[in-house]
């Protein structure tokens, strides 16, 4: 399964960047040329006139960026400063940085020199993928001042451009190291960021797409090492990273290739599997007590509207009566108890089910045993959650979907929760991506942690119990709006459509999240959960190739 674009880790980075080196291909300064050049042209693209820029440039390759980058700026009429260090950095900053002394200065990098003058474009080259540490001394105060945290009002963020990330960013995680998870109000804000190859888990993590800006993927010729690191040779290396984020730009070629993957998936499913109703899948919501059917029904309308043949939904008797409004589509069949749902589940045309919305926890608590002894697909939302927190792993398998929030993902897993929660002091820190990963090994389960940076992660393969499952990461951060009450419910039903309709638990899971998101895209603010389910079609439209 491959939609949406890879992302790398830092460490991933790497390994490709010293494979393309050794092999010969290409040299470490011809990168860097190229990662130069293609920020330089960005600046250009975006202030066509020339105009004043100060180039902060770091003790490493990040800052040999930075040389390269003023140099070609300087060629092009710019008037450029360039604030530096007294540091030998490794060989190809080095001849980039000597070369950029043949034709102007370094200043020190330091607070007062960067006040000295105004500049109409600030770059900050200072650190990017080799960030260990939280940032001291001389550097944290120029930081301090990009973030706007000197009283002035913020005015360097419009104008601040960031070389792979802004400084002090984790690229692994989107957590600033030495400063707490919340957002401040010095954070870094950059207007443009340029990264190289792939975006990096920490552009759409946690501050990442705050605090990045726009996202701007630069090719620099890293392809074929990419391509070749991602073979079966090389499992170990890769940790099968995708990213599903409309926002970033990345080289033409793959974008395309996104949405057709997406739309190929789901319409696969449908022309591969016949004409008749029940070809289409069977899923189940199980709603709850009297009073508490809203949630179930928004699920079960979800659930239609992604495809599934026929949807069931299963109130206790006492409850039915709520449920005779429309849709007229839905079916509709009391389960009273265990027994009752072990009973329907003889009938294997039922491919999935949906607990949790409106279910109450008790509730949950009796039904989740013979549903997971039925070894059907399912997802566990909201009280199910709850009532799994209180009852452990057993019995969840690798057809389960889990779609907690950050409290429920805290009640389930309380360590991975409070480690996520704590000021990272070293690089790279614990990211949302590790934490759900690891969930997702623990549990045995797929774990979709919820958030505006959604992450998805499969448990390892039965095969390869030592291995790191496949990750998807959907980015939600340009749609406030869709936090809303019973907008989980919609996501859980239309993930339980998508696994009625055979889609693999994770593919399942990661398409389910792409298309709440394009449907809540496509309604804007003022959007209401019930607004949701009815608008998916439009979604799918939108994916034709
Ligand atoms: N992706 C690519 O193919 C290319 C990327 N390029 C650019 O290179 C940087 C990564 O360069 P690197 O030299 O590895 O790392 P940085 O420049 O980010 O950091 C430099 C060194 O700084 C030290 N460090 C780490 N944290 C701190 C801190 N808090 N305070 C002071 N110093 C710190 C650390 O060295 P230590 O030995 O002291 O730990 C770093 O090594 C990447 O982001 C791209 O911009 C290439 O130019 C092109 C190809
Ligand atoms: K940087």
């Amino acid at each position: 399964m491959l939609f949406g674009t890879e992302i790398l880790t830092t460490a991933q980075m790497r390994a490709i960047e010293s494979d393309a080196m050794a092999s010969g291909g290409v040299s470490g300064v011809q990168l860097m040329q190229r990662a130069g050049a293609a920020v330089a042209g960005q600046i250009r693209l975006r202030w066509p006139k020339p105009g004043r820029v100060t180039v902060l440039c770091g003790p490493g390759n990040n800052g040999g960026d930075g040389y390269v980058i003023a140099r070609l700026l300087a060629r092009t009429d710019w008037q450029v400063r360039v604030l530096g260090m007294d540091n030998e950095p490794g060989p190809d900053a080095a001849e980039m940085k000597r070369c950029w002394q043949k034709a102007g200065p370094i200043l020190p990098l330091t607070r007062a020199e960067l006040r000295r003058n105004e500049a109409d474009i600030y770059v900050d080259a200072i650190f990017g993928t080799g960030l260990t540490r939280p940032p001291v001394g001389e550097i944290a105060e120029v930081l301090d001042y990009l973030g706007g945290s000197d009283g002035d009002d913020g005015h360097v963020r419009q104008r601040l451009v960031t070389v792979d990330c802004p400084s002090g960013l984790c690229m692994d995680s989107g957590a600033f190291l030495g400063k707490p998870r919340q957002p401040s109000a010095d954070d870094l804000h950059a207007r443009l960021t340029i990264t190289f190859d792939s975006p990096k888990p920490g552009h759409l993590l946690e501050r990442g797409p705050a605090c990045c800006g726009e996202l701007v993927v630069a090719d620099i010729g890293l392809h074929d090492w990419r391509v070749r690191a991602s073979g079966p040779e090389q499992d170990h290396r890769t940790a099968h990273l995708t990213a599903i984020w409309p926002r970033f730009r990345v080289p033409d070629a793959r974008r395309p290739a996104a949405a057709q993957g997406i739309w190929a998936e789901w319409l696969e499913k449908r022309e591969g599997s016949g004409g008749h109703k029940f070809s289409h899948g069977h899923a189940m919501v199980l709603a709850g007590p009297p009073g508490h059917g809203g949630a179930a029904r928004l699920a079960a309308r979800a659930a239609l509207r992604v495809g599934a043949g026929l949807v069931t939904i299963c109130p206790p008797g006492a409850a039915m009566i709520e449920h005779a409004g429309p849709p007229d589509a839905l079916m509709r069949r009391a389960v009273d108890d265990a027994t009752a749902l072990s009973d329907l589940l003889q009938d294997q045309r039922i491919g999935a089910l949906c607990i949790g919305p409106g279910c109450g926890v008790e509730r949950a608590r009796e039904l989740l045993p013979p549903l997971l002894d039925s070894g059907r697909a399912c997802v566990l939302d909201a009280d199910a959650l709850t009532a799994l927190a209180a009852m452990g792993w057993n019995g969840l398998h690798d057809r389960c979907v889990l779609t907690p929030h950050g409290g429920e993902f805290s009640r389930l897993f309380p360590d991975l929760a409070e480690r996520l929660a704590a000021r990272p002091d070293h690089g790279p820190a614990l990211s949302k991506l590790d934490a759900t990963r690891e969930a997702a090994r623990r549990s045995g389960a797929v774990v979709l942690l919820k958030g505006p940076d959604t992450v998805i992660a499969a448990p390892p393969r039965r095969d390869k119990p030592n291995a790191t499952g496949h990750a998807v990461i959907h980015s939600a951060f340009d749609i406030p709006w869709l936090a809303t009450a019973g907008a989980g419910d919609v996501l859980a039903g239309i993930i339980a459509g998508l696994l009625a309709r055979g889609l693999t638990p994770l593919t399942a899971a990661s398409l389910g999240s792409f298309l709440h998101g394009a449907t809540a895209r496509g309604i804007g603010p003022g959007l209401i959960a019930d607004d949701l389910p009815d608008r998916i079609p439009g979604a799918f439209l939108d994916l034709v190739p």
